[in-house]
């Protein structure tokens, strides 16, 4: 079980995030959604120990920072130099690491964790590949099995569908319903607005401050998506049965 206990964020002074706490299940699909600037990020980093942050995070009751060998991250795509010259086993490889330990060359165990990764993303083909020379939903894939190949307990994705088609989309929902059934805790951070959104077991709606944790349809209302966004965006509303849509 992860716990966030009333953590809080400044960068240089100016608040990015107010105080909040939130617990996350084990077996858990969790959606952060918000507006550009809300804070989505820095609620994963601030989890992640990567930004100074005050409160506590907690793994199974002892402080995260001490377990990070237990959190994949995939963090936004524009935040990785994509002209580092590397290939995609490479990188899927590197999540290897957290359990072998840095300084022990990747054995037979660790190489084959690091293909399963990559049969999983669907990147057996591109392996040889530079990370440079991908599309954008080959390098979210790249990623994701990086992630895979950690056999982490908890994962942090932070907008892993920006710039992937359906068919990617598809397949990376497939592998966190099996994270999700093999009880792991996964919170991804989203711009999306509308039926998609129904695939999270709840939703955090975030904007500086926790706005609502609840199921997607609680979260989902015109009330709040007005307290979030402001009052003067254009919804839409394409049946009783479906969310709002921006
Ligand atoms: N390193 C930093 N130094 C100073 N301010 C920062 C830093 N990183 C983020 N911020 C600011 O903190 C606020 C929250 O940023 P953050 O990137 O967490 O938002 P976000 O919800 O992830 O946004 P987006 O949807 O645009 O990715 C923004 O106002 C941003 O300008």
């Amino acid at each position: 079980m992860l716990e966030v206990q009333n953590v809080s964020v400044n960068y240089r002074g100016v608040r990015a995030l107010e105080p909040l706490s939130i617990d996350f299940a084990a077996g858990e699909l969790v959606g952060l959604i918000g507006p550009n600037g809300a804070g989505k990020s820095t609620l994963i980093k601030a989890i992640l120990g990567l930004v100074p942050a005050s409160g506590r995070v907690l793994w199974n009751g002892l402080p995260l920072r001490r377990q990070r060998q237990r959190v994949a991250y995939v963090p936004q795509r524009s935040q990785i130099d994509w002209d580092y010259p590397t290939t995609v086993w490479n990188v899927v490889l590197m999540g290897t690491t957290a359990l072998r330990g840095w300084w022990r060359p990747p054995g037979r165990e660790a190489q084959r964790r690091a293909y399963a990764a990559l049969e999983r993303v669907d990147l057996v083909g591109l392996r040889d590949r530079a990370i440079g020379a991908l599309s954008g939903g080959q390098q979210q894939r790249v990623f994701l099995g990086r992630a895979l190949a950690q056999q982490a307990d908890l994962f942090l994705l932070d907008e892993p569908f920006t710039g992937v088609d359906r068919k990617t989309e598809a397949m990376m929902l497939a592998v966190f319903s099996a994270l999700k059934a093999q009880g792991k805790t996964l919170l991804v951070c989203s711009h999306e607005w509308g039926d998609r959104l129904q695939q999270y077991d709840r939703l955090l709606l975030l904007n500086q401050q926790l706005l609502a944790d609840d199921r997607p349809e609680g979260v989902m209302t015109l009330e709040n998506i007005h307290r979030a966004y402001g009052q003067n965006l254009q919804l839409v509303k394409p049946s009783a049965d479906l969310p709002f849509v921006c």
